[in-house]
């Protein structure tokens, strides 16, 4: 049986990380809005916003990401959902081939090989339809958290 872990962060996709951000700094009063960053691996350009957790633990967090070009996986999804919109929910595995084995075994498609997410720990992703319609990003807890 796998083990689901914490919800490590909540995608969101955007046409505009900077209008994002101004929304998440402005409107929602999130006083951690980390350094956005490229990641054209993954087609992506990426903020995280933390959101408080309960008596001083780490929250989960907000990933905001827009399309880094043309081909980004989710260029598809912003012309589907020109405001942008909740993408997918990443949740933590202590073992990320073992959790592959799992949904693989569920008969649920696993899309592609394990790869370097956002946090710099393996990642992959399981197919929404498969998934209760969420599309669903499983990533290895990082060392440092264990
Ligand atoms: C990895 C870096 C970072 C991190 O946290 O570390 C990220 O999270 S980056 C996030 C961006 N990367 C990805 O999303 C990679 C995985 N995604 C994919 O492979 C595709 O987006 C896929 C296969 C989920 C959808 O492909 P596409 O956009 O081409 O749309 P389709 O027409 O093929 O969709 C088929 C079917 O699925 C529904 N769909 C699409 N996207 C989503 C979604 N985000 N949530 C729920 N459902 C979704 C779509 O509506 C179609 O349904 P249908 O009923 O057939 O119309
Ligand atoms: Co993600």
């Amino acid at each position: 049986m796998m083990k689901l872990g914490r919800l490590n962060h909540i995608g969101v996709a955007t046409p505009s990380l900077e209008k994002s951000i101004a929304y998440y700094r402005d409107v929602m009063g999130a006083t951690k809005i980390h350094e956005p960053f490229d990641l054209p691996a993954q087609g992506v350009k990426v903020c995280f916003v933390d959101t408080p957790g309960e008596g001083g633990t780490a929250g989960t967090q907000i990933e905001l990401i827009e399309p880094f070009d043309e081909s980004s996986p989710i260029t598809a999804f912003i012309a589907k959902n020109p405001a942008g919109g909740q993408h997918h929910m990443c949740y933590e595995v202590p073992d990320i081939l073992e959790a592959k084995a799992w949904f693989e075994a569920k008969g649920a498609r696993v899309l592609g090989e394990p790869r370097i997410g956002a946090h710099g720990t393996p990642i992959f992703f399981v197919h929404p339809k498969d998934m209760n319609g969420v599309l669903t990003e499983i990533m290895e807890t990082p060392k440092e958290a264990h």
